[in-house]
């Protein structure tokens, strides 16, 4: 029984399609023919297996039953229906001959239990020529159904190869929604996961100083003279570490080789900045010729100044220069004092240079005087901070300056760098001055994606910071607090701030207090009220003074001479401002890194102090979970009740209308 027509090629008299056509049809008159007579004979045999099987069970009717049930129509086979047989019409194959394929699979396992049936009947008739009869039949039969069955399945495995790849051993694309997509474990780079550790509590890990390895006498005898008989912690740690790298002079690092740059992660006041000052000025003092071999960058006129002060002081009596490149003065002053021109020849006068980015890149790109192609030592401060300005691409200013540099002195032509590479044979000689990167943070990113735009050369870490969890970079970073700070929260509304920070200084003399807030107008307003409200030495510190007054208010506050500074976040990194016994974020701030810093302002050199945070009800939970996510020791919640504030009261609602008419009168100050 033909499934589906097939157009045979019959050679060259296939061309009269006449005959081809008339050829076909006789064929499948034959097939068919063939197939109604074994069909047929089949049939035959059945019904005298039948016949004898009456005779002799007497009707056993069961086995009828049976097949009855299973749907299978015994009687059937006493009348077969005639199926018609014509080619199935192509369009209607795909869907029609499925059908019909899995509709015959099931005829053709029906007919096989039936035939299964006829088995066990015949049994029992025990009619060998009958039998044989049969089974040659059932063999043509089974033959026939192989075949076709064969047939059905080899067309439906062509099929199913058309509809599905799989079993050709191709992947099936598409699905992902299934698929489980594995998390990528990350894991910080060992120099980051496992650092050295610095011990976190100052006072009970003092180091004398004649225990420091590798200090030199000189700078032992002046830091004594300068009060100092211990070294903290950092110090301890991190002086060697420096003090190592030039061990066999400034050319090359331990073993020969490019020494390693240095990441410090250590609390705020613990001590860092003797911490690079120290062996950098150490490095330098055997030196002959004068030249930029140290430049440290900070992020503000005030800090720069700072740090300048403090190499200034361990400097003295060395020879060594250092020159500021903060704004402080002019640009040609700040030119003159870096380079002089003798003969010709340009002439550094600076060994140590203490620059803010901005300052810095402007001499880089305009004053030929100023050259880094002796650079040894690039100290990045406050270096989170850095990193995070670094769009102004100060770094990259540096490092063109140091290895490209504009104008290349006869002397150096024979050590000129080249920008760091993989190590050759050819690279290494003659011997290249290493440009080595020290960096100092209270809140130093360990997000390795960050640091990367360092380009550090074999990094290592020094932190007082243990828990960071290695693999799970991105949870939340956590900071070492001073070890004597004392954290609080005021719970209070908008209206009562400036009434508790008053409450603060003249009921709970609370003083000297920096008092933070979070932009240079509400400092100022705040200035104002408590300038108006009488009775406070207040003072405010923002970008709204010049340089000089700022520099001035710091001295005072300094000085005892002001009880409460009013500081916008200007103040909150670095300063070192010595007896500040209390901190106020009078606004809370936003970012953890400037809590932490802010709070640094006190409890410093291992001494105690005191942080209190005004919180607005909405703003609790946030805070106090960013700060113990932040690893903080713990805060304390400090309430100030409402009969604490009221004697105030009266003056402070004068106050307000007071200070309505003065940002009045600036105002319109500023519009003439
Ligand atoms: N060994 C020491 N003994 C006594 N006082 C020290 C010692 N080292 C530093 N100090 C003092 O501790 C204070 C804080 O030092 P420094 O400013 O270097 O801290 P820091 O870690 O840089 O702080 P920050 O992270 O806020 O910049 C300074 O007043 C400094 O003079």
């Amino acid at each position: 029984m033909a499934l589906f027509f097939i157009n045979r090629y019959l050679g060259d008299e296939g061309d009269d399609g006449s005959s081809n056509e008339s050829r076909a049809k006789a064929l499948l008159a034959k097939l068919q023919r063939k197939a109604k007579v074994k069909e047929q004979q089949s049939l035959s045999c059945q019904e005298e297996y039948q016949s004898k099987t009456t005779v002799e069970n007497d009707g056993d009717t069961s086995v009828k039953k049976k097949r009855k049930n299973k749907g299978v129509n015994l009687d059937e086979t006493k009348h077969p229906k005639k199926r018609k047989v014509s080619p199935p019409d192509p369009e209607e194959l795909s869907e029609g001959d499925n059908a019909r394929k899995k509709k015959d699979r099931k005829k053709m396992q029906l007919t096989e239990e039936d035939k299964g049936g006829m088995k066990q009947t015949s049994v029992h008739n025990k009619n060998r020529n009958l039998q044989e009869a049969a089974a040659a039949d059932k063999t043509e039969l089974l033959k026939n159904d192989d075949e076709m069955v064969e047939k059905i399945q080899t067309d439906q495995s062509i099929q199913d190869t058309e509809t599905s790849p799989s079993q050709t051993g191709f992947t099936i694309l598409g699905g992902f929604e299934k698929k489980i997509i594995q998390k990528v474990q990350r894991v910080l780079p060992k120099w980051l996961a496992e650092p050295d550790v610095i011990q976190r509590d100052i006072t009970s890990n003092l180091v004398p100083i004649s225990d420091v390895p590798g200090i030199c006498t000189k700078l032992q005898r002046k830091l004594e003279s300068n009060g100092i008989h211990h070294l903290f912690p950092v110090q301890a740690e991190v002086i060697p570490a420096i003090l190592e790298s030039v061990s066999h002079g400034l050319l090359i690092g331990r073993g020969g080789y490019k020494p390693r740059d240095i990441c410090v992660s250590a609390p705020t006041g613990s001590g860092k900045t003797l911490a690079f000052v120290i062996p950098v000025i150490q490095a330098l003092m055997e030196r002959v010729v004068c030249e930029v071999r140290v430049l440290a960058v900070l992020p503000t006129k005030e800090l720069a100044q700072q740090v300048g002060k403090v190499f200034s002081s361990y400097a003295e009596g060395n020879s060594l220069k250092v020159v500021m490149l903060a704004g402080q003065k002019s640009f040609a002053t700040e030119q003159a004092s870096l380079s002089e021109n003798r003969g010709g020849i340009s002439h550094s006068l600076a060994d140590i240079v203490v620059a803010t980015p901005g300052r810095l890149v402007d001499h880089i790109n305009k004053n030929d005087g100023f050259s880094l192609e002796h650079l040894r030592f690039l100290i990045i401060d406050e270096a989170d901070r850095m990193i995070d300005s670094m769009h102004q691409s100060w770094l990259s200013q540096v490092t063109k300056a140091v290895y490209r540099p504009r104008r290349v002195s006869e002397a150096v032509s024979i050590f000129k760098r080249t920008e760091p590479a993989p190590i050759t044979a050819a690279s290494l000689s003659p011997p290249q001055m290493p440009l080595q990167k020290l960096l100092f943070s209270a809140t130093l990113t360990q997000n390795p994606e960050k640091l990367q735009q360092l380009g550090l050369h074999q990094p290592r870490l020094f932190s007082s910071v243990h828990s960071r969890s290695t693999t799970n970079p991105e949870s939340q970073e956590r900071f070492n607090f001073p070890q004597g700070l004392t954290e609080y929260y005021v719970p209070c509304t908008l209206s009562k701030k400036p009434l508790l920070i008053l409450h603060f200084i003249l009921r709970l003399k609370f003083s000297p207090i920096l008092c933070f807030t979070n932009s240079r107008e509400a400092a100022h307003r705040l200035y104002l009220l408590v300038h108006l409200f009488g009775g406070v030495q207040a003072a405010e510190f923002s970008s709204r003074l010049s340089p000089n007054e700022r520099k001035r208010t710091l001295k005072e506050f300094e000085q005892g001479k002001i009880q409460l500074l009013i500081s916008t976040d200007a103040a909150a990194r670095g300063i070192d401002i010595n007896g500040v016994k209390c901190v106020v974020n009078y606004d809370a701030p936003q970012f953890i890194r400037t809590y932490i810093h802010r709070v640094g302002r006190t409890a410093r050199a291992g001494k105690s102090g005191l942080a209190f945070t005004f919180l607005l009800g909405v703003q609790e939970n946030k805070f106090i979970q960013m700060v113990k996510d932040a690893g903080s020791p713990g805060i304390h919640k400090q309430i100030v009740k409402p009969g604490n504030l009221k004697s105030m009261e009266p003056c402070y609602q004068q106050t307000l209308l007071e200070l309505g008419n003065t940002i009045k009168g600036e105002k319109a100050k500023k519009r003439v």
